[in-house]
């Protein structure tokens, strides 16, 4: 329990001891009925006319019924209770919402009836004569006497005679009401009565303020003792801080003034949502002590509008209201702030204004109109307060219709905690309004408030805590601010420092990544360079690898070349030696075979004078048969001789050649290093080898045969001798220019032909001498013995049974050997002629070709104007036209061109022309091909014209089997008719 509470508790039990009892404990009992009177029916009529009374008794105006009528009877025994302070005050700290006191009519209005004593001047008027008005206050009971046999009783909550004190009052009506206000419910302590009825005395009377307001106070009014109750209770309250203040109206004429300051309109406010009433305009004056509310009191009373009117000089002509609003701020712990949200609760003590009966005061003017204005809010409180007890708070209650009543809205039938103080006077000639005054009363008993806390935030306060502790998080942070000034202050060199080490160490790390990056990139480019020449090394490296492999295995075959050339070398060289040495004795036996023979020769020769001269014709034949038969012998053992020399010049110069070629490959090979110092050849040219063999050998027109045509000429000069004389046998008919039969296709072309006894002879040379003998005097210098020589192997070769010897035994060379090196026209014509007997010969006759002879006698007939050369070149181009062998040969090497010249020359010779014929007749003879190239090369107009010399058989023979054999391939018949059409052959 609070200490204010404790002594609310003792101010209590005080008081009760001026009362004629300790209040009922029980609730009040209602004022069911009116005290019954001595008969039923009287009793009965008396609690009628007290339900009358009832509804009727809240007019106080000159309408209103005079009370509930004489009559009477005592009342019963008292049945109210007086109020006593709550369970509120033991519980007050206790915030939760709840009915004051946890009664169960908390919420309902308290009603006490406070009876006036006579005023001196009414004992003397009145002398001894009885109140009407009766009151038990034990039994909360009122009885209104009507009449001597009449009486109305009335319960109420509490009751108090005309000697209870003003603190017994206060105590028991108003401090449960004080009480809630300080828990935080709204209250209303409120004066009825009519006028002079002591409502002013009970609410407002200030006591004895002498000596400084600290007099007896035991006359103080309500107002006085909550607001002293208030300040003391709330000054010692240790769990909340509190606020205090005071706004003074009233209610004058309709209008609600200021009574602190009397300019002010005032307004009355409900907010919608709390149904909070406010009163906007007026003055709110704090109070901290009550010297501060006395002066407020002064304040108003000297504004309070007083009309001395003759009922009452003092009487009050408008209702007072004194609003005191009580802030409750619990002390919380949190940062050492009182909270922001307040409990707020608002005291409202209502000093009415009397109502009165004007036809009694006589009110007039002025007066009356604030009577009637006084009387009209009284009804219309009344109206309410009838409402409420009837129909309840869901009804619609006209506070509106008076200022008075929306000022007190919250305090009937809202949520203000109300006690009401009803004054009725003595007198009888007050009987009626007393007994109207009892009626409102009992309507305002069964008025129903809904008690309700209040909290409010004080935004105004939080504001200012908050702004506090802004303020003070403000100092902090400023004086974080000023430390944290001096530390950067303290800390800038530091920090310049850092910064400048900073900033050396990003530029220390931009030229090292800038450094590494130029590396790696000059790393990069390296590693690449050295890969790519890696791989170039690697690829070269197999590559050197595979050459000195190659140049290993070539200088290893090299070496053991020049080993076997080294020592084929040597052998050759000894060989050639050896061939020297042989040679040279050879040419000795040669010179002396030739010199023999060449006095052989002259002794036939002058053998042959003396037999023509006819001396000793006998003895000189035997003696020529004796030098012919040494002859024979000599020239056998020289042509021998020649021949070993031959064979032996020819080994010798292959022996050379081969030589020349060892010692060029040594020396190419030392060259190289594959003998010696350097071990690679420089290169592998083998070719251009003058010297081989085969090409000293295979090239009779290119090849001097390396044969000393000197010593041949010495050696041969006995053979000449005697070819002369087979001459001369022949009748001096050796002359070679005589033409051979145009007519023998294919025969041989017998130069100068001997008799058959001459032929014998030529064979019996061949015979004895030998072919190579008869060679050698092909290159013998004097040209009777050459053109005998050539003689001898042209006849030869017109045989067939010589003819391959001829060419076996060397003759193709010597032959070609006389047509390059002779220019006597009849030598180069047999030579010729000879060639083309050794054509007839199809053995040989590729040899021929592939040796240059066709290219050989084509070049004489071009460089010759001679007849019988071109015969005998004609004649052996158709001997070789007959092979199919040669014929593209003979067509690549010009022979068919030859032809067709010889055909169209300025003159030809039918000999000639009769060769041509023969040479494209045999052409044709061959195959479709064979005709074909004559056609395709332009040799018909020449066989058609040919075959149109009817004068010439033989050309015109050979011409019309030439178109024979080509007509025989049916591609040709029309190019040979047109041909013919075109030479005029055809019509
Ligand atoms: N209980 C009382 N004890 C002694 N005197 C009283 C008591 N009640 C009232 N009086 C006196 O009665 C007179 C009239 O009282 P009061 O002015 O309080 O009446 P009222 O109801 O306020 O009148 P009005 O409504 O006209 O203002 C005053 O002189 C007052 O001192």
């Amino acid at each position: 329990m609070s200490s204010w509470a404790k002594q609310l508790g003792r101010a209590g039990r005080n008081n009760n001891d001026n009362e004629g009892g300790p209040p009922s404990a029980g609730r009040p009992d209602r004022p069911s009925s009116a005290l019954r009177t001595r008969g039923g029916a009287k009793g009965s009529q008396a609690s009628g006319a007290g339900r009358e009374a009832e509804h009727r008794a809240f007019l106080f105006d000159d309408a209103a019924p005079s009370g509930a009528g004489a009559g009477g009877g005592r009342s019963g025994g008292p049945s109210g209770a007086p109020l006593r302070p709550s369970s509120a005050l033991r519980t007050r700290h206790k915030t939760t919402s709840r009915d004051a006191g946890g009664e169960k009519d908390a919420g309902r209005v308290r009603v006490a009836i406070r009876l006036r004593p006579k005023t001196p001047q009414e004992r003397a008027e009145d002398g001894d004569a009885a109140s009407v008005v009766e009151v038990v206050p034990e039994m909360s009971r009122v009885v209104l006497r009507k009449s001597q046999w009449e009486a109305d009783a009335y319960n109420f909550d509490s009751v108090f005679a005309e000697t209870s004190s003003q603190a017994r009052v206060y105590e028991t009506l108003a401090r449960p009401v004080v009480e809630g206000v300080l828990e935080g419910f709204n209250g209303t302590v409120m004066a009825y009565g009519q006028t002079g009825t002591g409502k002013t005395h009970t609410m407002g009377n200030l006591g004895d303020l002498t000596t400084n307001g600290k007099g007896d106070t035991a006359d103080r009014g309500v107002m006085l003792r909550a607001v002293d109750d208030i300040i003391n209770l709330t000054t010692d309250d240790e769990t909340a801080n509190f606020k205090i203040a005071v706004q003074y109206m009233q209610v004058y004429m309709s209008a609600i003034k200021d009574l602190l300051d009397a300019n002010n309109e005032v307004d009355v406010r409900e907010d919608p949502k709390t149904n909070e009433i406010s009163f906007p305009g007026a003055t709110n004056a704090e109070v901290k002590t009550m010297n501060d509310f006395i002066d407020i009191l002064h304040r108003g009373e000297e504004n309070r509008i007083v009309a001395n009117q003759k009922l009452n000089s003092a009487s009050s002509r408008s209702h007072s209201v004194l609003a005191i609003t009580v802030r409750r701020y619990p002390k919380e712990a949190k940062g050492g702030l009182a909270s922001a949200t307040a409990r707020i609760s608002k005291l409202l003590i209502v000093d009415l204004a009397g109502s009165e009966r004007v036809t009694k005061s006589g009110s007039e003017g002025q007066l009356l109109e604030e009577a009637k204005a006084i009387n009209l809010s009284l009804t219309v409180l009344g109206k309410c307060i009838n409402t409420l007890a009837e129909s309840g708070n869901g009804a619609h209650i006209p506070y509106r219709e008076s200022k008075l009543t929306r000022m007190l809205r919250d305090s009937f039938g809202g949520s203000a905690k109300t006690s009401l103080i009803v004054c009725v006077g003595p007198l009888r000639k007050h009987l009626s309004e007393s007994g109207s005054s009892l009626l409102f009363g009992q309507r305002a008993l069964k008025v129903e408030n809904a008690l309700k806390l209040r909290e409010e935030v004080d935004y105004q306060l939080l504001a200012r805590q908050l702004q506090r502790q802004v303020d003070e998080l403000a100092g902090e942070v400023e004086r974080a601010h000023k430390t944290e000034a001096e530390a950067v202050a303290r800390l800038k060199p530091a920090e310049a420092a850092a910064r400048a080490a900073e900033a050396q160490l990003k530029e220390a790390g931009d030229r090292t990544s800038a450094a590494i990056a130029k590396l790696n990139a000059e790393k990069d480019n390296e590693i690449e360079h050295y890969r790519a020449s890696a791989a170039d090394l690697s690829s070269r490296n197999t590559q050197l690898e595979s050459e000195v492999s190659m140049l290993e295995r070539q200088l290893q075959e090299q070496k053991s070349k020049a080993g076997n050339i080294a020592g084929e070398k040597g052998e050759m060289e000894a060989e050639n030696d050896r061939l020297r040495k042989r040679i040279e004795s050879l040419e000795a036996s040669v010179s002396s075979a030739k010199a023999e023979a060449a006095r052989t020769a002259d002794a036939m020769k002058a053998a042959s004078m003396m037999l023509k001269e006819g001396e000793g014709a006998a003895a000189l034949q035997v003696e020529v048969e004796n030098l012919r038969s040494q002859l024979d012998v000599k020239a056998k053992a020289l042509n021998e001789s020649s021949l070993e020399v031959q064979r032996l010049s020819g080994e010798l110069s292959i022996s050379n050649g081969t030589v020349s070629k060892m010692q060029r490959e040594l020396q190419t090979l030392k060259e190289s290093g594959a003998v010696g110092s350097s071990p690679f050849p420089r290169g592998g040219d083998t070719g251009g080898d003058t010297g081989s063999p085969t090409s000293s050998s295979t090239s009779p027109m290119a090849s001097g045969g390396g044969s000393d045509g000197s010593s041949q000429t010495k050696s041969k000069r006995g053979l000449f001798s005697m070819f002369k004389r087979n001459k001369s046998d022949k009748g001096g008919k050796g002359d070679s220019s005589g033409p051979p039969s145009p007519h023998a296709p294919r025969s041989p072309l017998v130069i100068n032909a001997p008799p058959k006894t001459g032929n014998d002879a030529v064979t019996r040379l061949f015979d004895q001498v030998g072919l190579p003998t008869i060679f050698g005097l092909l290159s013998y210098d004097d040209p009777d013995v050459r053109l005998h020589a050539i003689k001898v192997v042209a006849n030869l070769a017109a045989e067939e049974r010589h003819q391959e010897e001829i060419v076996r035994e060397g003759g193709l060379p010597a032959l070609y050997k006389v047509i390059h090196s002779s220019t006597d026209e009849a030598t180069r014509r047999i030579a010729a002629g000879a060639i083309a007997n050794l054509a007839m010969n199809e053995g040989v006759q590729e040899r021929l070709v592939s040796d240059g002879a066709l290219k050989l006698v084509i070049n004489l007939a071009e460089m010759t104007d001679d007849i019988q050369t071109k015969r005998m070149v004609a004649g052996g181009i158709a001997n070789l036209c007959g092979n199919p062998a040669v014929q593209p040969r003979i067509l690549s090497e010009g022979g068919l061109d030859c032809l067709m010249g010889f055909a169209e020359g300025e003159e030809p010779h039918p000999d000639v022309q009769s060769q041509v014929a023969r040479g494209f007749a045999n052409f044709a003879k061959c195959d479709a091909q064979s005709a074909k190239i004559l056609v395709q090369n332009g040799c018909l107009p020449y066989i058609i014209a040919f075959s149109a010399m009817t004068s010439l058989t033989q050309v015109k023979r050979h011409a019309d089997m030439a178109i024979a054999y080509i007509s025989m391939h049916s591609e040709f018949h029309s190019e040979v008719m047109d041909e013919k059409r075109k030479q005029g052959m055809m019509a």
